[in-house]
């Protein structure tokens, strides 16, 4: 069995100004959404170093071969500055490969990061609203993330693996969600919701065909986690959902038929329904009163890929 053995460093935060903007996104009907000016482009990277010639560090503790942590947090944001594209996956495939370029010892890199929401807010400028250059709102609501695997193969540096994900959406539809049918036996206690004020958590994930996409060099290519962000509301907004796990396939239904570059879309999401207290409130139409559910929470996992779009009975696993 293959041992487990790597090290890194992780809560890398890093914020470069004036980074090249993202434009020549794919306009899809859900979404606004029409690139990112990067005037801060900030991420917090993890980084994971392998190769076999840190056993010896591991087992002697010899540290001749040991490039200290400290050095790889200082790697990655000098590099910070040289890095000359638009995007996090970008970023973290080419400071990755700058690393084993730099370090012959090294065999694999696993870098992620998760790119820290500026919000832009307008400002007053020449008789309307403008978003301000100058100031931005520190966001903590989802963010983009990305991961890339990078190895040394023979006499070449590859990417062999990448994830572009949305993470910590959080949504709440106040009506138009159920919830009933399901097995009731002596362990059944949920009463059925034929309208529920629905909250949910999604993570998602995408896979591109093309790894150039991902890098956002091609034009069209680029998924941004906004537009991905944008489908799952929109989704939620237009349809009445029988369950969660309905509701995920078809929002990840909708991202692959609007990005043809993705083979894979992969949901985590969590039932963060709202237990109701008052059903009913005098003298209004219909409003009611809620609070946070009580733990355990609810989860679905699932992934789709494009054999998810053929038509019904071909593909249905
Ligand atoms: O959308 C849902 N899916 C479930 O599987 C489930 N189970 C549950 O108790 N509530 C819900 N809601």
């Amino acid at each position: 069995m293959k041992r487990t053995m790597s090290y890194g460093k992780a809560d890398v935060w890093v914020y470069r100004t004036y980074a090249k903007p993202l434009t020549g996104i794919r306009f899809i009907p859900e979404s606004t959404f029409t690139g990112r000016r990067n005037i801060l482009f900030g991420m917090n990277v993890k980084v994971a170093v392998e190769g076999d010639a840190f056993f010896s560090s591991f087992k002697e503790g010899d540290n001749t071969l040991v490039v200290a942590t400290d050095s790889m947090k200082n790697f990655i944001l000098k590099h910070a500055g040289d890095y000359q594209g638009a995007t996090q996956e970008g970023f973290l495939e080419f400071v990755s490969h700058r690393l084993l370029e730099t370090y012959s010892h090294m065999t694999t890199i696993n870098i992620s990061g998760e790119q820290i929401p500026f919000e832009e807010l307008p400002v007053p400028t020449n008789g309307s609203f403008e978003p301000s250059p100058l100031v931005f709102r520190y966001s903590l609501n989802e963010q983009a993330g990305a991961s890339i695997e990078v190895k040394r193969e023979k006499d070449e540096i590859a990417t062999t693996n990448h994830v572009s994900s949305l993470k910590g959406l959080k949504l709440i539809k106040v009506k138009g969600s159920s919830f009933f049918g399901y097995v009731k036996d002596e362990y059944t206690t949920l009463p059925e919701s034929f309208d529920r004020p629905l909250f949910i958590f999604l993570n998602i994930d995408w896979r591109y065909n093309n790894l150039e996409d991902a890098r956002g060099n091609t034009p069209d290519g680029y998924v941004a986690a906004e537009q991905v962000r944008d489908i799952a509301c929109t989704v939620f907004h237009e349809q009445k959902s029988p369950s969660i796990q309905n509701l995920i396939y078809r929002i990840g239904t909708r991202i692959l038929e609007r990005f043809p570059q993705l083979l894979e879309v992969v949901f985590e999401s969590n039932n963060r329904t709202w237990e109701t207290i008052l059903d009913e409130i005098p003298a209004s139409q219909e409003g009611k009163v809620f609070t946070e559910p009580r733990p355990p929470y609810g989860f679905q996992c699932f992934s789709m890929t494009r054999d998810d779009l053929k038509s019904d009975g071909e593909s249905n696993k």
